[in-house]
Order: C-alpha cells, then structure tokens, then sequence
C-alpha cells in the first residue's frame, strides 16, 4: 500500500532526536527549518495517489521503484517513475522515497549476498526489502565515516545483548535523514579484514533510543518566502550527522554483521548501488534540464538570445542534457542479469559507473555557464519581494527592474530562482552533492579502472603498434 503524505509527515512525529543551532527540535513537520521540505516529501507520497501519475509511480499497490525489474521495459518503466518523481522537485531533492526503495530492489535481487562467513543476513535482507515496500516507508543511508577514518568516533559494535547488539559513534552524510522513516547504516568503502567491529550493516528508526540527528545549517529557515527563495525555501533536504549513543539494534534489522568481506559486497554484488545510480542519473537528466531551461529563459529576459555566442553556450548546456540522457538510455540498454537472471536485470555497470565521473564533471560546468549567461543581473536583486510591493519603493522598482517585454515582477522572479539554483549556499551545496554524493572522486574513477573497457582500449592500441615496424612503409 501506498501512504499519502498526511500519514507519512505522522510517522515523523515521533519524538525523534534531532538537533539544530543548539536547540532540539522537536517536530520536523512545524519547526521552520523543516516544515516546508517535509511538506514537500509528503507531496511525493500525495503523487502516488494522483490518477495522473499513479500508473506510473506504482505497480501492483506498491511504488514502482520496489519491484526487481526482469526485463529492459521494466527498467524503462522504473525510469519513468524516477522521472515523474524527479519532476516534481526540479531534481532538487536527492533522497526521494524511490531511492532506497531501488537499493532495497537491488538487495532482495540477490539476497544470498547476505550470507556471510560470521552471520547470515539474506532473510533481514529481503525483510527489509519487504517493510519499506509494503509501508511505502521513506529510507536515508549513512555510509560515511566522520573524519574519513576508521577510529573509534567510526559507528561500531559495543556489545551483543539479548535479541540485538548495541552499537556507538557516528556515520555521515545522513541526507534526508531528518525526513526518514529508517536509516540504513553500513560502510560502503573497503574495510581492512580485520576489522570486523566496523563491518556492519543495518536499519534503524530515526527515534531509536540514543540516536541524535546534527543538522547542517537549514537553507529552508534561511530563506525569507517560496518568492525570494523558491528552491531552498521548499527543497532543502537536509544532511544531518548521524550520532549513537548505545544504540541498541534487533537482529532482525542487521543486514551484515562482523564481516568486513560480505559488508562491502551487498553493494558491489547485489544491483543495489547500480540502482541507485538508475534513479541518480534521472534525476540529474532532469535538474540539467531545469538548469538549461533557465539559461533560456535568463538570455530570453536579457535580449541577449540571439547573440552568437549565446546561441552556442545554450547550445552547449542542451549538449550537456543531452549526454545526461544519453548516460540514463544507455544504462538500461546494456543491461545485465543479475544471478544468472534469477535476480532479475540491473541498468550495465560500465556506463552506469561512467555517469558519476560525467555527473560530477558537468554540473559545476552547467553552473559556471549558466552564470557567465546571467551576469550582474543574478546579483542586482531588490533584496527580498517586499520591496515590490511596497507603496514607495515599488513604483521605483518596477520601473528599473524590468527589461523591455520583461516586466520587473516577473523578471526579478526569474533572477531569484536561478540565484537559488546557482549563488545562493544552497546551490554551491548542491555542487558539492553532485560531486561527493556517490563518492569521492578518487574512489569512482579508480573503480572505473575496474569496470570500464580498459582491455578493449588497450588491445586496440597494441592492435596499432602490431601492425608496424621500423621498416614499415605503409
Ligand atoms: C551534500 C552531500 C550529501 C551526501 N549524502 C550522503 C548520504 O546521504 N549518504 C552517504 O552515505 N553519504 C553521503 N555523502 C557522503 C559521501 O558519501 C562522501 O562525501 C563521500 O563518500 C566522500 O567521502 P569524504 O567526504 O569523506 O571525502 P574524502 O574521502 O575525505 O575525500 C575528500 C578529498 O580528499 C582527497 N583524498 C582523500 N583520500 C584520497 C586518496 N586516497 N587518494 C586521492 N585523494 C584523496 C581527494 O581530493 C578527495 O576529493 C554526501 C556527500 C555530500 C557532499
């Protein structure tokens, strides 16, 4: 079943932890740094039940995203519910209910991964996979490390008790964690074999005893109306660290536990991380989209759209959607079967690996284009609605504010977006997202060494200088 936002922004009211600015807030969906973003959450979940995209979104009463797709069109069909759910925040919120669910997909794809030396965690794997699909639950992952190193501020075992083990320190970035109904928590790069009290995998309610949220600075309390601040006012997910305190944890919901191998496997070897890539990319196809689309409209408001080289930069941000989809099509067309196709198909790992490199690469590209487009206008703003509407100033304003065909209202609503999309702390935050969010770079380029066609390429070159010699002469 699916939930609809009302009873999803319920579950949140649940005495969960967490803490901004020294104070701990105590309702996500009333207090100002959160309302808005939560509110819109809850309108993902409102979506599903929309006649208009219902077909979409869901399949057989569950979100399409759950299913284990067998086949290239499920694939296609799984991408467009990443669309529509993409859409509906411009690509601006990363962790949408579809995330986890296509990692969870990914993880009852092939749960014998699960199956360790020291422990075997397939049937918590698929009990997972089977609770947020059925509760239509909303799921935020930390697999970080504070700090980046495996000490002992790194979440850990402490101790085992009856019925579940206890668990201490931290994990980070938790984003959309504030948001979530559970966190997965696990380690995503290698772990050294013996280290077995990091090597650990498993979910966890936001309002587990001794589980504290540390917010990051909220954009959405910053901001000073949806008119000034249109993205980050209604979009900002939030990254919270992670904390616990002696947190004590079922066995039931431990994925993986003392085994460093089996810990870094469930997203190597199952399709969980390849899913999430499929979501990723959809939704940066569409921010780019977004983004592109008010390169248009700025240089339209400008009068600058038919300059020449206007024309080639606008044409060079729609070469950028272009490759954004290109990666997206070219995923679910290669394809591969996951466990001899018992676990179905996954969107293929070469080019799937090869969009964060791309991802990571183009963004800040778009972002620094876009602005050279924009120039001084982006900065010269009234500070806030306000003063449009003001009996004195607002003449002034509509008056100096506007461009011929361009009244001041609409032009300065313009400028305000896309300074949120691309000035404001929320945009360079979303720089960094898309640079950082699956990785650091030197990690999933060294993978790439992996998964890419690096004996292909080779063979062809050696290919090359097989074919000559020194006494070659054609
Ligand atoms: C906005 C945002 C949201 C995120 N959301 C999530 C989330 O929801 N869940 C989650 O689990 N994670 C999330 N991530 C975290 C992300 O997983 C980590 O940032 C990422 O894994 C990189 O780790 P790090 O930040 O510790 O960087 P580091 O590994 O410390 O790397 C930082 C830089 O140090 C240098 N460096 C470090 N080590 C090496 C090396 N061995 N070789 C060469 N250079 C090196 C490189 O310049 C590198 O870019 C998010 C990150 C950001 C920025």
């Amino acid at each position: 079943m699916t939930r609809c936002g009302q009873e999803y922004l319920a579950g949140l009211r649940d005495g969960r932890e967490i803490w901004l600015d020294g104070e701990r807030v105590k309702d996500v969906t009333a207090h100002p740094a959160f309302r808005s973003t939560a509110a819109s959450f809850a309108g993902l979940h409102d979506l599903a039940d929309d006649p208009a995209h219902r077909p979409v979104l869901v399949q057989g009463g569950v979100r399409r995203a759950y299913a284990v797709p067998r086949s290239y069109e499920d694939l296609v069909a799984r991408r467009q519910a990443f669309r529509t759910t993409a859409e509906a925040s411009y690509g601006y919120l990363g962790r949408t209910p579809d995330y986890m669910a296509a990692g969870a997909a990914g993880f009852a794809a092939a749960p014998d991964v699960f199956t360790g030396g020291t422990f075997d965690g397939a049937e918590h794997a698929l009990a997972f996979h089977r609770r947020l699909a059925e509760g239509d639950l909303h799921a935020a992952f930390t697999l970080g490390n504070p700090g980046g190193g495996e000490d002992d501020r790194t979440l850990r075992v402490v101790a085992e008790r009856d019925g579940g083990i206890v668990v201490r320190g931290a994990k980070t970035v938790g984003t959309g964690a504030v948001f979530a109904d559970e966190i997965l928590v696990g380690t995503i790069e290698p772990l050294a074999p013996d280290d077995t009290a990091h090597a650990l995998t498993f979910s966890v309610r936001p309002d587990a005893p001794g589980l504290k949220l540390i917010s990051r600075t909220s954009y959405e309390e910053r901001s000073r109306s949806v008119f000034d601040h249109p993205l980050s006012s209604r979009y900002d997910e939030n990254d919270a660290m992670l904390v616990c305190e002696d947190v004590f944890v079922p066995w039931e919901r431990v994925l993986t536990y003392r085994d460093p191998v089996t810990t870094g496997a469930i997203w190597w070897q199952t399709p969980a991380y390849l899913n999430f890539v499929h979501q990723s990319a959809t939704r940066f196809w569409t921010k780019l989209e977004f983004l592109t689309g008010l390169a248009i409209l700025i240089t339209r408001s400008h009068g600058t759209e038919q300059l020449p080289p206007v024309v080639q930069a606008v044409g060079r941000l729609l070469g950028m959607v272009a490759q954004a989809k290109a990666f997206v099509l070219a995923a679910e067309a290669s394809y591969e079967q996951v466990d001899g196709g018992r676990g179905g198909v996954r969107p293929g790992q070469e080019i799937s690996h090869a969009q964060r490199i791309m991802a990571g690469e183009l963004y800040p590209r778009a972002v620094q284009d876009i602005k050279l487009l924009a120039g001084g206008a982006l900065v010269q703003l009234p500070a806030s609605g306000r003063d449009l509407l003001h009996p004195e100033l607002g003449p002034l304003v509509r008056r100096y504010f506007g461009t011929p065909g361009h009244p001041a209202e609409d032009r300065v609503k313009l400028l305000k977006l896309a300074w949120d999309a691309l000035g404001s702390e929320f945009a360079g935050r979303h720089e960094q997202y898309e640079r950082f969010y699956h990785g650091a770079p030197h990690v999933y380029l060294t993978m790439q060494t992996r998964a890419g066609a690096a004996e292909r390429c080779e063979s062809l070159a050696q290919a090359c200088l097989d074919g000559y010699g020194l006494g070659t002469t054609r």
